[in-house]
């Protein structure tokens, strides 16, 4: 299977794209921070595209699959369109008001679950061991918000219900027995595949050298492409030791961020089954996610330290019986993940833990003078310390936002202005927007990692322009670092 590519993947103009569309950005008055918000929303040109007839009629030749719509890609050396990334695409393409290709990208992601009972990691043959953190219901529902489209929630739901069995089948659940004897469904990221990557098969042979039994191996390679599966590849927070990568462990750690994002997809579907009518899924929906979040503050909740940690599996193979919880077995190290599950309403009920967590996570050493770092640890991996990546930013800012509390509103301003800052100087200085940013520099991209540092960048130009349309920008305020 070649995994070249080059005339598959076509560009594509949005019919929707406006230069300037009418009502953008409304609060951001300074000229200066509105003609480049303009050039990054005109980004969208560059990055959009469309599967090629080529592929279309004979797919079986290529390793791009046939989507059947248009979509917008991270750019680089990403040239197909990836799960997670998607999310924060769609966001600014609804601060640009461009809510066609906003609904062809879900379209596309509905089309994989028909296809393959979920969503891949990305859309090529090669990605169709795994899936990526889960957030098609958080895409329907944003749109659906801003263009109340009965029409597209009743054709996404069934495949949200797909993809919901899909993170709760066999291999993904896991049981944890809390201290009162009371029994939590989890759900942890696991690969189907036990071969080095595809796309890095060369890295992944190489890093498995050390391993002498066959069975290890395959084991290294489950772990390699379950931490491709989380988003984040790669990182400590998958291993067991911080400096040693042949420690990946991925299947045996249940990670809070990806059980916050399937109980957002449980509230979205009973949301969506409340709009479509239908009682029954709602309340088994409001159910689930009830259950979802009290597994989540026993398993993860760390009262004392005000985060909630990612639970390590004393054993990492299928359980089938339920496993017993212990302290010492969350990982107390602090990554940006911890903070994930204030992006949720459900978690913002509580003033007291709101506020505890907000003070843990100010002096977590995490926020630094350009935004938010994945974790404390300099690793050389990319997603941790010094990076700092557009999405976790968002969903930080966003959570505290919707806490209600006046002092996290003004963290949450604050951490957005750093970013904008430094998104801006590093856009002047290259004249492209970045994959992931040093958050101890103001204006440098990040490193690290597998590859050389990316541009274009689908995520980053889509949480910039939520962030300016959610905060503005007045006229006199100066920007730069
Ligand atoms: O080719 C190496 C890996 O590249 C991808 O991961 C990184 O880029 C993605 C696209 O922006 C992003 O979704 C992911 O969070 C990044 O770590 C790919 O997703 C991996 O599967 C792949 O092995």
């Amino acid at each position: 299977m070649a995994l070249a590519t080059g005339d598959d993947l076509l560009h594509y103009d949005p019919e929707d794209f406006a230069p300037e569309p009418e009502g953008f950005l409304p609060k951001v008055k300074n000229p200066e921070v509105r003609a480049w918000a303009l050039e990054v929303h005109a980004l969208w040109k560059n990055l959009s595209r469309k599967v090629s007839d080529g592929v279309l009629e004979q797919p079986e030749l290529h390793t791009l699959l046939p989507l059947p719509e248009a979509v917008v890609v991270p750019g680089s050396r990403f040239i197909e369109v990836y799960y997670w990334d998607s999310y924060w695409v769609i966001r600014g393409l609804l601060a640009s008001k461009m809510y066609e290709t906003a609904k062809a990208i879900v379209t596309n992601f509905i089309f994989l679950v028909d296809t393959y009972g979920y969503v891949l990691n990305g859309s090529r043959a090669y990605y169709t061991n795994r899936s990526q953190p889960p957030l098609l219901s958080a895409m329907v529902y944003e749109i659906y918000n801003r263009t109340c489209d009965v029409e597209l929630v009743r054709k996404a739901l069934p495949a949200l219900l797909k993809e919901h069995a899909f993170w709760n089948s066999e291999i993904h659940k896991v049981t944890i027995q809390d201290a009162q004897g009371c029994n939590h469904n989890l759900s942890r990221y696991y690969a189907m595949w036990n071969k080095p990557r595809p796309e890095s098969s060369t890295k992944d042979k190489e890093s498995a050298s050390k391993f002498l039994s066959n069975s290890e191996k395959q084991q290294f390679y489950r772990d390699i492409a379950s931490a491709a599966e989380s988003g984040w590849d790669f990182s400590t927070r998958w291993m067991r030791n911080t400096s040693e990568f042949t420690t990946l462990s991925t299947t045996s750690i249940l990670p809070v961020d990806l059980n916050v994002y399937i109980l957002k997809m449980e509230l979205d579907i009973a949301f969506m089954a409340n709009v479509l009518g239908n009682k029954a899924t709602m309340e088994s929906f409001l159910e689930a996610a009830e259950a979802r979040k009290k597994a989540i503050n026993s398993v993860f909740w760390n009262g004392e330290m005000g985060q909630w940690f990612d639970y390590r599996l004393a054993n990492g193979t299928i359980c089938k019986e339920s496993e017993t919880w212990q302290a010492c077995n969350q990982n107390q190290n602090v990554y940006a993940s911890n903070f994930i599950p204030l992006w949720i309403d459900l978690f913002h009920s509580d003033a007291a833990l709101v506020e505890n967590v907000m003070g843990s996570f100010q002096s977590s050493g995490l926020v630094n003078v350009a935004g938010i770092a994945t974790s404390l640890i300099n690793s050389g991996q990319q997603w941790d310390f010094p990076n700092g990546w557009a999405p976790l930013q968002h969903m930080i800012v966003e959570g505290l936002l919707r806490s209600g509390l006046k002092e996290a509103r003004s963290l949450a301003e604050d951490i957005a202005v750093r970013w904008i800052n430094t998104n801006y100087v590093g856009y002047k200085k290259t004249g492209a927007m970045h994959e992931k940013y040093d958050v101890q520099k103001c204006g440098e991209s990040g490193g690290g990692g597998e590859y050389i540092p990316q541009t274009g960048f689908g995520w980053s130009n889509g949480v910039l322009l939520a962030f300016l349309e959610e905060f503005g920008w007045p006229e006199d305020r100066s920007i730069g670092c």
